[in-house]
């Protein structure tokens, strides 16, 4: 899943080895010998780096140039560390950008994953013995792990807590996975031992009613529907009484597929929430639409907040731009990944795993 995105990160980890390969195999122009360094090391221990810290007598403070001076350079070098420049990571964090927006990565998305590398990076020195790639990796780790996982919660302990029944929405454009989701969920949740009933809220398209009917039939669920041009609000309504008369535990209501231009329809939704108040409303989008589904998501969420997302076709070979941006943009996390058309591909999304899939070397 999301290979070209995982070969692109692994190129930025050989680039900055590339980069600092060079300042392996000599010290910097002024560096003083070993013997130097060393005398420096005993004589002065522990007080040598606070010694490189105020080392401006030249008036400039290191600090302030976020810089490591001559005499850190050296003593880094002596002491068998190596320190991080800014010239080390500039080219290697102008490809990361590039690859991060080829990627369908969201700008502000890539902004927020460079400008943590390079401050978890920059000046940061590590022993010869450490590999500049065990440096990169975990730099990547946390600026990833940080876009990704905005606004995490836990699915399954919100349903446990809720009040019965627990009423789920779920929105999003024509045809990208919204119904088969729901019958997913349906699936993952039964697994779980909560009993769903579906309801089609979608009205508006000829033949929803019959589409959503295959699925409640397949898996023995109830089906609350009205004719083609009903209220949708009026249909989740009545699945929310069905369940309540028959201690069913979850809601999951299909709505029909719109744009967030189409303001009958957006109108729709605003109902829906007036007169069941669901307890969540789910944003549904394939991953293979990249950056179409980021723009998305933002949209739904200001024109009628979405609680989370389902990213859909992850299977399919998508550039991953999107699981990683949707967060971040929307504030709202991704919580599933459907991963084919069975009811069981369905994936519970973690972004730590998410994360480490695409650091692994393997
Ligand atoms: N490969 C793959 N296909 C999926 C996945 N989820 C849904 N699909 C397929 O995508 C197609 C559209 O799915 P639907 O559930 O009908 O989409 P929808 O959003 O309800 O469509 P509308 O009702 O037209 O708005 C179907 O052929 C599904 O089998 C997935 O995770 N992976």
């Amino acid at each position: 899943m999301f290979d070209g995105l995982k070969d692109k990160l692994s190129g930025f980890r050989e680039d900055v080895e590339e980069s600092t390969e060079a300042d392996d195999e000599a010290p910097a122009e002024s560096a003083p010998s070993e013997s130097d360094a060393a005398t420096d090391d005993s004589s002065s221990g522990g007080d040598a780096v606070a010694a490189a810290e105020s080392d401006d007598s030249d008036g400039e403070s290191d600090a302030e140039s976020d810089e490591p001076s001559t005499f850190q350079r050296a003593k880094a070098f002596a002491t068998g560390r190596i320190i991080i420049e800014e010239e080390d990571l500039e080219e290697p964090l102008w490809n990361l950008e590039m690859a991060l927006l080829e990627s369908d990565v969201e700008m502000s998305v890539a902004e927020e994953i460079l400008d943590s590398v390079r401050e978890s990076m920059l000046g940061e020195s590590r022993k010869q013995v450490e590999t500049t790639g065990e440096l990169v990796e975990s730099a990547l780790h946390d600026a990833l792990l940080d876009v990704i996982a905005v606004g995490q919660f836990d699915f399954e302990g919100r349903i446990a807590e809720a009040d019965k029944p627990v009423t789920i929405v779920f929105t999003g454009v024509n045809g990208v996975g919204k119904t088969t989701s729901i019958a997913k969920l349906s699936e993952w949740l039964g697994d779980r031992g909560y009993s769903t009933v579906l309801a089609n809220g979608d009205t508006y398209r000829a033949g929803a009613n019959e589409q959503i009917r295959e699925h409640a039939d397949r898996l023995g669920r109830d089906l609350i529907s009205h004719d083609q041009g009903g209220d949708p609000a009026a249909v989740i309504y009545d699945a929310v009484e069905y369940a309540e008369a028959n201690d069913v535990d979850v809601v999951l209501g299909d709505t029909a597929g719109r744009l967030h231009t189409s303001d009958d329809l957006m109108s729709q939704l605003e109902k829906i929430d007036r007169v069941v108040a669901p307890d969540m409303t789910l944003f549904v989008d394939e991953a293979v639409a990249g950056q179409d589904a980021v723009n998305r998501a933002k949209e739904f969420d200001d024109a009628a907040a979405i609680d989370g997302a389902i990213l859909t076709k992850a299977d399919a070979d998508s550039s991953g731009g999107a699981a990683i941006s949707v967060a971040y943009v929307t504030g709202k996390p991704i919580l599933f990944l459907g991963t084919g058309q069975g009811y069981d591909d369905i994936t519970r999304f973690d972004p730590e795993d998410l994360v480490e899939s695409l650091l692994d070397e393997e």
